[in-house]
């Protein structure tokens, strides 16, 4: 369809990347998640927070389709999640702990980042390498990508997966905890990446425990308690409502700092 000067529609550019409705997920028997609403909107850096066990990594991993639904739905760039295909717009960093591919050397594992965007038996073409190339010099691993992975410390092997996203080009970007035993030299790097991704438009999913450097890229915080959203709003908003200053009386109510369970906002 076109506009009246040729223009052609498409569509609305602030319309969520992701929107997950009322999703519930159950795991050995057990509720995980509970009636969970959230929307990530294209440039946006949302934050997914809460305690141990409150559900973050099982929401990220619903949210990707790599545990079923018990209820509810899932849409990536507006298609429903079993119709969805792009798989070459989203990037995943899981937790670490995931995923260590025995074996492989780092640029492998990095290169593993554009499997969607090649078409199979068809040897890596200049774009892919330049995106390889430039995702390990982005978590400053140019000189370690001949290297077997498991000869890595812990911190660069987390550094490693995070090229694998990048070299995704994505347009949605879901980290787990991608700043967990990173060094804050690196994790200043990595904000100032992200911080590139999301002006060109990229949309960040991240769960935290310690939001650190990256808070200064989030936009909102979800607080999961009991795999039920319980908080949703700016991260100002969620440190005032933690940490309330004695002396104003028109401060939202105070919440359980046991909901957090240890996150660092600050
Ligand atoms: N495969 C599984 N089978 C049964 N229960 C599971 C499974 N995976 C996760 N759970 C349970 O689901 C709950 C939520 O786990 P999840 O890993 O999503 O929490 P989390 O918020 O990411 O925690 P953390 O901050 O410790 O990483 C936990 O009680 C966990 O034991």
């Amino acid at each position: 369809m076109l506009l009246g000067d040729g223009a052609p529609v498409t569509g609305d550019a602030s319309a969520p990347v992701l929107r997950a409705s009322d999703v519930s997920v159950e795991l050995g028997g057990l509720p995980v998640l509970r009636g969970v609403d959230l929307a990530v909107r294209p440039g946006e850096v949302v934050a997914l927070l809460g305690g141990n066990g409150s559900g973050k990594s099982t929401l990220v991993r619903a949210l990707l389709g790599l545990v079923p639904l018990t209820r509810g739905s899932v849409e990536l760039f507006g298609t429903p999640l079993r119709r969805f295909r792009s798989w070459g717009d989203v990037g995943y960093v899981p937790q670490r702990s995931a995923a260590a591919p025995a074996g492989a050397k780092v640029r492998e594992v990095v290169a593993s980042g554009r499997l969607a965007h090649r078409r199979p038996f068809v040897p890596p073409r200049a774009a892919d390498r330049a995106a390889v190339a430039a995702a390990l010099a982005a978590v400053d691993l140019t000189e370690r990508a001949g290297d077997d992975l498991g000869v890595l410390s812990g911190g660069q092997q987390q550094r490693v997966l995070i090229a694998r996203a990048l070299a995704t080009e994505p347009r949605l970007l879901v980290l787990d905890e991608p700043t967990a035993g990173v060094d804050l030299a690196h994790q200043e790097v990595l904000t100032q990446v992200l911080a590139d991704l999301v002006a060109a438009g990229t949309a960040v999913l991240v769960v935290l425990h310690d939001v650190g450097s990256l808070g200064a890229l989030v936009d909102r915080g979800v607080v999961l308690r009991e795999g039920r959203v319980a908080l949703d709003g700016p991260l100002a908003s969620l440190e005032a409502r933690l940490h309330p200053p004695g002396h104003e009386h028109h401060e939202p109510e105070p919440v359980d700092p046991h909901w957090l369970d240890g996150t660092v906002i600050r």
